[in-house]
């Protein structure tokens, strides 16, 4: 659960620095163009300055944000940045030409950039000041609100809402994916983890039951005298030959089958289409394979396997206590030896 949390925390921090580039690349650009608008279109220089400005402190920001720690700070500054130059453009348009709707930029990167929370008081606080900004206006000035620049507004608008959310978008789905695939790797051996073992063989187990699959077969392979590796070696070369072990399981099995870490110095391997007997004979080359190898902490790395058949009659899990039983009696018979569970 902590770990999970911790791994959250990581993809949250990654994900929040994309968007935060993102904005400020975004802020940098639109600030160029909408500047260029002001003075080579309207001869608004005063605006255009906040804008020459805001692109500056653009630049500064993206500058600035080397690293995770000033991430805080930085998205504070940029949402500051935004707020600022939003609302002189609005004071200064007086909200003319659908100025106020510029606006609707501010909350996509105040929530982004600040979380719910705050984005919530934020957004609420800025919307109820431009209503009222609004509702005075509007009784002391006539309103002019159809011209080149209110189209140009709404345009700009747009597009700016159109990147943000195209980017939130993009970084939160590859955010998702990445976290999505943690939660499925040993983090040690980089395998699949007992929670993707487990629902390859629940849809196993559903397909022999549906008829779309003819044979299973379930292999559970462990390491042999593993505790003498630890006790000689030390936990952290244990680490390392748990690893090699990963690594030779995989170069063997490629495509044949799924394999991933069962839990402490256990793997399992799952045969699809593989009769008992086509597993034990599959299992009894990759021992092979693996006793053959040359390990690098310089001893003879040899596994022993259970091996099970899955049954649409009987439960998934009693195909894991079957394997189990059966490596078991591998370890019996001395190690380095494949046996295979009987009904
Ligand atoms: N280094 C390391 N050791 C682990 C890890 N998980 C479990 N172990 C160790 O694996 C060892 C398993 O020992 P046992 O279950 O007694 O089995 P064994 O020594 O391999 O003996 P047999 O299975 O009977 O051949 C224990 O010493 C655990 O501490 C891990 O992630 N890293």
């Amino acid at each position: 659960m902590l770990n999970r949390e911790l791994i959250y925390a990581e993809q949250s921090l990654f994900h929040q620095s994309q968007l935060l580039r993102a904005v400020l690349k975004i802020i940098a650009i639109f600030s160029v163009l909408i500047g260029s608008i002001n003075v080579f279109l309207f001869n608004s220089y005063d605006t255009a300055l906040f804008n020459y400005v805001s692109f500056i402190v653009a630049l500064f920001l993206l500058f600035y944000f080397k690293d995770p720690s000033r991430l805080k700070l930085t998205s504070w500054l940029a949402c500051a940045a935004v707020i600022f130059n939003v609302m002189v453009f609005i004071h200064i348009a007086r909200g003319q030409n659908y100025s106020v709707l510029w606006i609707m930029i501010i909350p996509p990167i105040v929530f982004f950039l600040l979380g719910r929370k705050m984005g919530a008081w934020i957004t609420g606080s800025l919307f109820l000041y431009v209503i009222g900004f609004m509702a005075v206006v509007i009784q002391h000035t006539e309103m002019r609100t159809l011209g080149f620049g209110a189209l140009l507004n709404i345009i700009e608008v747009c597009i700016a809402l159109w990147f943000l959310f195209r980017f939130y978008e993009g970084s939160r789905e590859s955010a998702y994916r990445a976290l999505e695939i943690q939660s499925i790797t040993d983090k040690l051996t980089g395998l699949y983890n007992r929670i993707k073992l487990d629902s390859v063989v629940a849809e196993q187990h559903r397909q022999l039951a549906a008829g779309q699959l003819n044979h299973s077969s379930v292999v559970i392979a462990d390491i042999d005298n593993f505790k003498e590796i630890n006790d000689r070696l030390g936990h952290i070369q244990g680490d390392k030959v748990l690893q090699q072990a990963a690594r030779l399981l995989r170069s063997f099995t490629r495509d044949d089958g799924i394999v991933g870490r069962w839990g402490g110095e256990e793997f399992m391997l799952i045969l699809p289409d593989y009769s008992v007997d086509q597993a034990k004979h599959y299992s009894e080359l990759l021992r092979r394979y693996i006793a053959d190898n040359d390990a690098a902490f310089g001893q003879t790395l040899t596994m022993s396997f259970g091996v099970a058949e899955l049954h649409a009659e009987a439960s998934f899990e009693h195909t894991f206590i079957k394997a189990d039983r059966a490596l078991y009696q591998a370890k019996q018979a001395g190690r380095n030896c494949v046996m295979v569970a009987i009904d």
